[in-house]
């Protein structure tokens, strides 16, 4: 068996939302606060000499050749004129549209993966604008530091904040990002503010009230995880979140909440599981 490089892709959360304007190409201005919870999916990459990118993992619907992995490893190996290719496996935990960046971890581990495994020595700099191209959340995952946002979430200022354990409940429903962005009555004038003035009232997501308008079952989820914490939408939902001191007092809600809303209880982190992984690597 070749060397297997095996590499953690993470969920982030979207501590808020705050909407600013829509730009001419349909795109919206954010304004939000990323932070990494250590709960991820599980990408393995094995070299190939032949230039073919192979992923053996099926995702429900999604083609071989638009999963946001194989994409991923194209475009890299495009950029940079590399003749290697890769064999790569998935192991999916992360919820699909749930607003908690799964497709596009996967996407900035695979260009991490590759750059590393190719020894291509292309920047972190480089590769989050070349993740950029395959969505507005692949960048924050590619500098993998906790961060405020701005522009259409690729202006990223790392911040430090605190790291509380969070619950976050998996609604089983699957929301599209462009249809929500595209719904008529999402507000989009937040002012623009700092981010040390929004950590002191708490920010919203203005994302919520549309999602919650839509998916009652999201709506629900909601009331409930209320009466234990305050709780709020990640991104564009589905999964709603809610942090803890601690870890007991996480699972304790956890374990309250009914088998038709599945959850899971992990740390909140401000510098990624995949970067911690690499670190140790070099
Ligand atoms: C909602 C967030 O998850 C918050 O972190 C992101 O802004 C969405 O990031 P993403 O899923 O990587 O988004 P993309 O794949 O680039 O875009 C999906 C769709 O969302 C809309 N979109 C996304 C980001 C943004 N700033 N404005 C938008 O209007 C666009 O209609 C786009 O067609
Ligand atoms: N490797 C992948 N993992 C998950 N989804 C993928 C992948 N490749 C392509 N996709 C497509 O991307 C869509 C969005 O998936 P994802 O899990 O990233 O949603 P999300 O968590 O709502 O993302 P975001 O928070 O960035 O809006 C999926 O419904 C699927 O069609």
């Amino acid at each position: 068996m070749k060397d297997v490089l095996t590499l953690p892709a993470p969920a982030k959360l979207n501590l808020f939302l705050h909407i600013l304007g829509r730009r001419d190409d349909g795109y919206h201005e954010l304004q939000t606060l990323f932070q990494f919870v250590d709960y991820a999916d599980e990408l393995k990459f094995a070299l190939r000499d032949d230039g073919q990118i192979r992923l053996h993992t099926v995702l429900p619907g999604v083609e071989h050749d638009s999963n946001l992995i194989v994409r991923a490893a194209r475009l890299l190996q495009q950029t940079t004129h590399c003749s290697l290719g890769a064999d790569i496996w998935l192991d999916k935990r992360l919820p699909m549209g749930g607003g908690i960046g799964g497709g596009s971890s996967n996407a900035a581990t695979t260009l991490l993966g590759l750059n590393y495994l190719w020894k291509l020595n292309v920047s972190e700099e480089a590769l989050a604008e070349l993740g950029l191209t395959l969505g507005a959340d692949v960048p924050v995952f590619v500098r993998g530091k906790a961060a405020w946002a701005e522009g259409i979430g690729e202006r990223l200022t790392p911040v430090e904040i605190e790291e509380p354990w969070y619950l976050v409940a998996v609604p089983q429903v699957s929301v599209s990002t462009a249809e929500i962005f595209n719904d008529p009555l999402l507000t989009r004038d937040t002012p623009p503010s700092k981010v040390r003035l929004v950590l002191e009232w708490g920010g919203r997501n203005d994302c919520q009230s549309v999602v919650e308008k839509r998916y009652p079952e999201i709506r629900n989820a909601l009331i409930l995880l209320n009466k234990f914490v305050s709780a709020r939408l990640t991104g564009t939902g589905s999964c709603i979140f809610g942090g803890f001191p601690n870890q007991t007092e996480a699972v304790k809600v956890a374990d309250q909440l009914p088998a038709t809303l599945p959850s899971f209880v992990a740390k909140g982190s401000n510098t990624s599981m995949l970067h911690r992984k690499l670190g140790s690597l070099f």
